[in-house]
């Protein structure tokens, strides 16, 4: 079994913006869902663990091995899919992959050659190999992503925004590609999509402002909201009012019409039908709380 500790983690940059603010959280093997809103502070935790940034205070262990003390024994067992790849060079994708199981450690060339090979046939890439990586589609581009990723089989994986901008086939395609990876490793998933965390994640948290606001099973953390969410399709002149009465956690347009939901412990008023709650509702209503309770 595989452990991750991250201990009361913060992180200033200089320009003294605070993106992790007191993060602590212990993840073991399976799939761990990181949620979050833009700027929450996903990509600097991400970018932390993997050790391509110091904290400015806490600790991150991976298997008891401290991370910022010594990067090169976590890089050896880290694969990362970063929200950003940058340019790739103008070569084929199996000597992209090639290069990078070199820079990985892969010696061997035999040893290499099989993994490499092994490697796109699992992400479905193998009848793509000899065209470049920047000829591919954004969801090829991903695959070959968590290909490089998985490059000398890595016991923690840390995937950032990965389906960000895929269409939804190559979304689901991902995603079936990601839970295949194992029980066996960390894979953490950082995401601003809620519905990627539901499908896959047996153990989820939610950040906001570098901080850990709730954490827990999808399920287990849904039912604590049973029976207190509402909605109403109202005028959407009405909004602005509904929103000072109400503790209106999301509003939507369902159909062209505008649809609230509202957090109560009863029903607000004539016209308000309870609804069976989803992740989504929990995870607007914690975000909803959190901003209340910081004024
Ligand atoms: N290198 C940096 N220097 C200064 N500020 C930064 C840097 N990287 C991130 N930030 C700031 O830190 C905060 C958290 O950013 P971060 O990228 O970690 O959030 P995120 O949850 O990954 O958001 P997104 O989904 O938009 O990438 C933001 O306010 C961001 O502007």
């Amino acid at each position: 079994m595989n452990t991750l500790q991250i201990n009361n983690l913060t992180k200033t940059y200089p320009n003294g913006v605070k993106a992790l603010n007191g993060i602590t959280l212990e993840i073991t093997n399976g799939m761990f869902g990181l949620l979050g809103s833009n700027g929450a502070g996903k990509s600097s935790l991400m970018r932390t663990i993997a050790s391509l940034q110091e904290p400015s205070s806490g600790s991150v262990l991976f298997n008891n091995i401290d991370v910022v003390k010594h990067p090169h024994e976590i890089r050896k067992q880290l694969g990362y899919l970063p929200q950003e790849f940058g340019v790739y060079p103008k070569i084929s994708a199996e000597k992209l992959l090639n290069h990078l199981a070199v820079l990985k450690g892969i010696i061997n060339h035999k040893e290499r050659n099989a993994q490499v090979t092994a490697l796109l046939q699992q992400v479905n890439l193998y009848q793509h190999r000899k065209k470049a990586v920047h000829t591919f589609s954004g969801g090829m581009r991903q695959r070959f992503g968590i290909a490089q990723a998985l490059l000398a089989n890595p016991q923690l994986i840390i995937v950032d925004e990965p389906t960000a901008g895929l269409d939804p086939e190559e979304s689901n395609r991902f995603l079936n590609l990601l839970s295949e990876i194992g029980e066996n490793v960390i894979v953490i998933l950082s995401t601003h999509i809620v519905e990627d965390v539901k499908n896959l994640c047996p153990k989820m948290a939610i950040l906001a402002d570098g901080e850990i606001i709730s954490q827990g099973n999808p399920t287990d953390l849904v039912k604590h909201i049973e029976g207190k969410i509402w909605t109403k399709i109202i005028p959407k002149k009405d909004v602005d009012s509904y929103q000072k009465t109400y503790d209106v956690i999301s509003i939507k347009l369902v159909s062209g019409e505008t649809q609230i939901r509202v957090w109560s412990e009863q029903q607000p008023e004539i016209g308000f039908e309870p609804i069976v709650p989803n992740l989504e509702d929990y995870y607007f209503a914690t975000l909803y709380n959190h901003n209340n309770l910081k004024g």
